[in-house]
């Protein structure tokens, strides 16, 4: 018997997958496949969700284990901070280790156990990193710019300005008075369908100053679309806010993020060179679900066999929730 967990960051809903406790590894179209069935909001298991994040041995010695993150779409994601919080507090239980590294795509990251948000909902911090403005890096392409900071883009919105960071990830952010949702899901479908901007897509985030170090951010996702909250597009935000907008920024503190799924603690440590910033994204790992299967069925994606049963944990997390004044 395989387990599964259906978990949570703010409500950017995920399946974890440790293949290690698998006698054969899927292979990367077997992933590809269940990524695109279980996460089907309509037909998938349990509302769907926007990704499942894959635990596997790790490669290098340095990390205690590998994470993958598989979009809804089928899609490979370089990295999933919010994701990245709960598989943290996966293998924290497992290894019974309260900080450790984990492997992604281009980084070994350090990862901890933080104090709970409120009472059953426990915390992790991640490092979200490395950090690129290139065009190659996100990649896009836009009259011949190298890197593009608050740029007037009136391709992409008459009047509003875009900054693009890759962590590693690629995202679009731009800072609003009023956040438009429709206006977010047009550019947002536009520019993760063929584009001459974006080639491979990128996450599009818009954002609300509230206060001193204090913002509202929705993401229109790529492989995905729209979603509870992006955790990299959060950190890849908070960074441009500390650039952009210095005199809403203090350093020493926190910065919290409001998100449609509830809020993030993100910390910005600004480096010598803005790609060598640290940033750490700190929230909510909530697990909501285990759901059992036959090893055999989740290879031949029988899905209908999964036995699910409820932590209890929601709840709980809704209450966090309900405390919040966005
Ligand atoms: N929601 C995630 C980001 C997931 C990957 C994204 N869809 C992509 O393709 O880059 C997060 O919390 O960071």
């Amino acid at each position: 018997m395989v387990q599964l967990l259906k978990v949570h960051g703010s409500e950017n809903q995920f399946f974890i997958l440790d293949q290690t406790q698998l006698d054969t590894q899927l292979t990367d179209t077997e992933l590809s496949q269940l990524g695109i069935q279980l996460c089907n909001p309509e037909n998938g298991i349990l509302d769907g969700a926007d990704g499942v994040l894959v635990v596997n041995t790790s490669t290098n010695s340095e990390a205690l284990a590998q994470m993958r993150v598989i979009n809804a779409d089928g899609s490979e994601a370089k990295m999933c901070g919010n994701g990245l919080r709960t598989v943290s507090r996966y293998l924290s239980e497992k290894y019974n280790e309260p900080s450790f590294k984990i492997e992604t795509l281009e980084a070994n990251l350090d990862v901890k156990k933080s104090a709970d948000l409120a009472i059953g909902v426990p915390a992790f911090s991640v490092q979200i990193k490395p950090i690129s403005f290139e065009a190659k890096d996100l990649p896009f392409s836009y009259k011949g710019m190298n890197e593009m900071i608050n740029e007037e883009v009136p391709e992409f919105i008459m009047g509003q300005t875009f900054t693009s960071i890759a962590v590693p990830n690629p995202h679009l952010i731009s800072f609003v008075g009023h956040i438009n949702e429709k206006e977010l899901g047009i550019l947002g479908k536009t520019l993760n369908s063929p584009n001459e901007y974006f080639p491979e897509g990128v996450n599009v985030s818009f954002a609300e100053i509230r206060g001193d170090n204090e913002l509202f951010v929705q993401t229109y996702e790529r492989g995905v679309g729209f979603t509870n909250a992006c955790g990299t597009g959060m950190s890849a935000t908070s960074l441009a806010f500390a650039l952009l907008h210095k005199d809403k920024f203090t350093e020493s503190d926190d910065i919290s993020v409001y998100n449609p799924g509830g809020m993030v603690k993100t910390h910005i440590t600004l480096g010598n060179t803005k790609e060598q910033s640290d940033i750490h994204l700190i929230g909510n790992a909530t697990f909501t679900h285990t759901l059992d299967i036959d090893e055999a069925d989740l290879h031949s994606l029988n899905l209908n066999k999964f036995d699910i049963k409820s932590t209890g944990e929601e709840s709980l997390y809704q209450d966090f929730v309900s405390e919040i004044v966005k």
